[in-house]
This record gives structure tokens, sequence and C-alpha cells, in this order.
């Protein structure tokens, strides 16, 4: 009798083990020919693959390595993560995703995700339906409109969701055939896209207004039907978009926004500690922030929180606040602020007018907090870094701008600038800082430590909304690991290698506030530790 003939297994990255099949499963499965003759363990598959990895010249060479890795054997992908995730994030991740992202359609291989058009807007369940995977715990979903720093990439926006799903498995645990990366694909006002001929997206400008809102709505309804158990991170959009989504939808389906609330939640998380190293209290706050888009807003909104938390009045803490976008200071005669921005604006009574640049603030404001969210590249300059620590003894700076080319600093330039004074955090991975012959690492605040404990924790609770309390509570987790609680020359955030420990912690805290607010089924925090350490999917190939 013949044996078995399964080949197509080579081509199923959920099963697929290439070279760690043993002689026994070739045999059976017909795939003895198939593959080279010699058989690897997990660990020497990724001692193999990452020596192939450093090997590639340039970090978008490493990216397409790994994204052929994904689409061919999850288990030694994740493995990889895993294993090495302080060398390879900067690649899966910010910076190199951003280039990804710019170029999608160059560098496009396999299909991954969904890529939703709008012509197609009609037939969105069946769209959804054609997904591979059965079941989903998790979406992230963009309109490619805010990629990072770098602006509209229309479809080429997928490589965000794809990115920050990779990191929901590596990080967070979650099952990785249990994930749905998605692109609404709604035009693009990109020029260079649409001149471009192998752009891949719907040639078209964007829609917007109630065209917009429809589709999203058909989106969400899709999603209702289709997936309903599903949570929807929402994830780079613009500004105009994010908060009237978020606020539209939040109450209504399991969702959030990473950009405004998990940035805020590890932003808080890293200033707590911050703080305490500067040996004051968040009360003692005066914060000036560059950028009053979605991400700085949230950021803002959560660290006033925290103010009236630490006994100041909600107008008191408010006007411990100076916002500034690209036409300078939020204040109260301006015409084109949002509602939320406005709660920031500075009364017309006090001396720094409307158009007042970042220096003029820094001067007037003597600010202990200098937060970046602006995309504009080394927007803090010398001047402005030396006037904020010609006043301050431990001047917090945060350039939190992504990728690296958008940071507001360099760390090594702050180092220099406030003779070692600075508390510093940036967006993007930066090299460790040299300081009297040692080796400082840099705090890399950014979302990460908070999304992929988020995900799993409302997996793990089985929850059907996510709360601002769930995420303060992940925010507060995060704090609590602070190195720089217990060591003031510690950095703020505990080190990328130990993300998958910070993400159980923050899990439980979002999945007790979960059940609290009445949001999950009730369950004791014990029970929940345990279901979180069940849910998490490890990459190993199964018996
Ligand atoms: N570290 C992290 O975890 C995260 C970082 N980010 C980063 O934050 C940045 C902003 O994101 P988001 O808020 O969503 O983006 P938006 O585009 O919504 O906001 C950008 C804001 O910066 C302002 N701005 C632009 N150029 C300047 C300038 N030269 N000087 C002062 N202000 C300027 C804009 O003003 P105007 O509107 O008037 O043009 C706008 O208010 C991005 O780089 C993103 O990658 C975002 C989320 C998470
Ligand atoms: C980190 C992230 O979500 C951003 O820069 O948009
Ligand atoms: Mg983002």
């Amino acid at each position: 009798m013949s044996p078995a003939r399964y080949p197509q297994i080579l081509d199923d990255p959920l099963r697929n083990r290439g070279t760690a099949f043993t002689a026994e499963q070739r045999r059976v499965l017909g795939l003895d020919g198939l593959l080279p003759p010699a058989i690897e363990s997990l660990d020497e598959q990724v001692a193999r693959s990452i020596e192939v990895f450093r090997r590639r010249p340039r970090p978008i060479d490493q990216y397409l390595y790994l994204r052929e890795l994904q689409d061919t054997n999850l288990v030694l992908y994740y493995r990889l993560l895993v294993d090495h995730l302080e060398e390879v994030l900067p690649i899966v991740y910010t910076p190199t995703v951003g280039l990804a992202c710019q170029r999608f359609h160059r560098i496009f291989r396999r299909p991954r995700g969904l890529t939703l058009p709008y012509t197609e807007r009609h037939r969105l369940p069946e769209l959804l339906g054609n997904r591979r995977q059965p079941s989903v715990d998790v979406i992230v979903v963009t309109d490619g409109e805010r990629i990072l720093g770098l602006g509209d990439q229309g479809s080429g926006g997928l490589g965000i969701p794809i990115g920050k799903l990779a990191l929901y498995t590596a990080i967070g645990g979650l099952d990785p055939g249990r994930t749905l990366p998605i692109v609404l694909d709604v035009g693009t006002n990109n020029e260079e896209r649409l001149a471009d001929p192998g752009y891949l997206g719907w040639r078209h400008e964007r829609i917007a207004g109630p065209e917009y809102e429809d589709f999203v709505e058909r989106f969400v309804q899709a999603v209702e039907t289709e997936l309903p158990r599903a949570m929807i991170q929402w994830e780079d959009f613009a500004s105009h978009n994010a908060r009237p989504i978020l606020d539209r939808y939040r109450d209504r389906i399991c969702s959030f926004n990473d950009d405004i609330q998990g940035t805020a939640a590890v932003a808080v998380g890293a200033l707590r500690g911050a703080i305490r190293v500067a040996g004051s209290r968040p009360r003692d706050q005066r914060i000036v922030v560059l950028g009053a888009g979605s991400a700085a807003i949230g950021v803002a909104d959560e660290i006033r929180q925290a103010l009236v938390d630490d006994g100041l009045g909600a107008d008191e803490a408010r006007r411990r606040f100076w916002v500034l976008d690209v036409d300078g200071l939020l204040t109260e005669e301006r015409s084109d602020l949002s509602p939320e921005q406005r709660v920031y604006a500075r009364p017309a009574s006090e001396d720094l007018s409307a158009g007042a640049t970042l220096a003029d603030v820094v001067w007037a404001v003597r600010p202990t907090a200098l937060l970046g969210l602006s995309t504009a590249r080394d927007a803090f300059t010398e001047e402005v870094v030396r006037a904020m620590a010609s006043h301050c003894e431990r001047p917090i700076i945060f350039p939190l701008s992504n990728p690296t080319a958008r940071s507001e600093a360099d760390p090594a330039d702050l180092e220099r600038w406030t003779d070692g004074r600075a508390l510093v955090a940036t967006g993007s991975p930066y090299p460790a800082i040299q300081r009297h012959g040692g080796e400082v690492p840099v705090s890399q605040s950014n979302n990460v430590y908070v999304f992929p404990g988020v995900g799993l924790g409302v997996v793990a609770a089985q929850a059907a909304r996510v709360t601002d309390r769930m995420l303060r509570a992940g925010s507060a987790a995060l704090g609590a690991l602070s190195p720089a609680l217990r060591d003031p020359d510690a950095p703020l955030l505990p080190p990328i290698s130990a993300l998958r420990d910070v993400a159980a912690e923050v899990a439980l805290g979002v999945a007790v506030a979960a059940v609290e607010d009445g949001v999950a089924p009730e369950r004791s925090r014990e029970d929940l530790r345990a279901r979180i350490a069940r849910a998490r999917w490890s990459p190993v190939y199964p018996d």
C-alpha cells in the first residue's frame, strides 16, 4: 500500500515544521524527498534562522526575511521572536515596520490579513467570511491615514496591524491562528502613491464625511455578525477620525484605540517612575506637550487624571498643561481647536499668546516634563533642552514620536545637553547612553508595553468591553514594575526582554478591572491569573 501523501502541510504555516519534521512524520505524511535530509530541533532551527537574519544587509531585508518565516512556519517565527525579542523588535515593529508600510506595494509577496476596499462596501460580510481564521480573538484595523509619524500610506498601512498582531502573540501569547489584521482601504491622499503605477491599493482620493462613517459602520456591523466575540484595536487613524470612532463604538463593541489609550497607559507608567526618581509628586508637575493630535491629547488626559488622583482640583490639573501644535500654543482665542484640544487652551489673559513657540513656552513656563507626540524631528533643540535644564534638576523629557526619523530628540543629545540629568523615554528604540564609562539603557515608552496585555486580559476574562478603568489598571500594573522605583539610576520601564512578564501583569490588572466593572463574568483574581496562564499560546511543536 502506498503511504498517505500530505505535502500541503508544508504550505500551512500553522502546522508546517520544515526541517523539524521527524523521520517518521516525513514517512507518514509523504514528505520524504521534499525536505533536505537534516532533521533539526526547534532550537537548532532558531539558531540557524537568527544567523540568516543577522546576515541580511539592511533592516528592510531582515523584515522581509521575518515575514517569509511568518508565512512559512509560525512556531519557528514566534520562537525566534520570543528568544530574540530585543534584537528583532526594531524590525518587526518601529522603526522598520514604517518603511515596510511605505514600500508595501514593492515588497508584497503573499497575502496576510484582509484588505477591505471602499468599492466592496456592499460585500463586507462576504469579504470578512473569506478570512482564513475560523475564530478570531483580536482584530487590529487601520485605515492607513496616519501610519506612525509617516502620514498617509493608503492600503500599505496593513503592515502596522500585521506588526502589532505579531506582538500580540510574541508578547501577549495570543494564538496566532486567532488574530486578524485588517486595512480599510478608503483611498489615499498620498500623491506619491497615487502617481505610482505599482501602488496596489484603491487608486482614489480618500473618501470622507458621511461616506467614510457609513463605511466604518458597515465594517463594524460585519464584525458584529461574523465575529461577535472579537476585540477590535483601532490603530493609526488620523486624529479627525480616531477620537470620533472610539467614542462611537467603545460602548457598543469590545474595542479600544491603541494610539489614544494604549500610549497614555504606558506614558503614565513611565512618567510615574520618572516623577519618583525626580523626588517630586504628580501634583507638582508643569507639563509641556508638543503635538496636539489624538496620541498627545490621550496622553495629556490620562496624566491630568493622575494629577487629580494626587490631590489637584480638576481645573488646577488642567492648568498644569501647555500644549502646542504646528501653529503654536493652544490658546482660547484660537478657533481651530477640537473640543478635546480646547480643554488645554490657555486663557487669553496669560502672557503667552497663540503662536508662542516651544522655546517661548519653555522659557516662560519652566516645565518639569516635556513630552513629544508631534512627528517633528529634532524639535527638542539644544536651546529648548538647555532652557528646561537650567531651572529643573531632573527634567523629564519624553520624545515619543515614531519612527526614529520623526523623534523629537536623540537621547544621547539630551544626555549631553543636561549633563546626564534628564529622565528620558523614547517612542522608538535607541542605543544605550554612555555614562561614567558604563551604559544606561534608554526606556522605550511605547504602547507595546500595554496592548499585548490588554488583549490577553480581555481574552482571559472574556470581557465584552474595554473600559477606562481596565486601561488604568493595566497602566498601574506597568507603573509598579518600573525598575526606577527601586533604584533611581535604573531605567523607567522594564527591559524589552521582560515584555512577556509585563504582559501577564498588565493582563491581570485589565482582567480584574473588567470583572469589577461588570463587563466580564464574575471570577476571583486567582482564577483570572490561572486563565491568563492557560490562554497563552506557546511557540512549540505539539506532540
Ligand atoms: N510612543 C508611542 O507609543 C506612540 C507614539 N505615537 C507617535 O506620536 C506621533 C503623533 O501621533 P498622533 O497624535 O496620532 O498624530 P496626529 O497626526 O494626530 O498628531 C500630530 C500632532 O502634532 C502636531 N505637529 C505636527 N508638526 C508639528 C510641529 N512641527 N510642531 C508642533 N506640533 C506639530 C500636529 O499639529 P496639526 O494638527 O496642527 O498639524 C498634531 O497636533 C506619531 O509620530 C506617532 O508615531 C503615537 C502613538 C503611540
Ligand atoms: C506606537 C504606535 O502605535 C504609533 O507610533 O502609532
Ligand atoms: Mg499606532
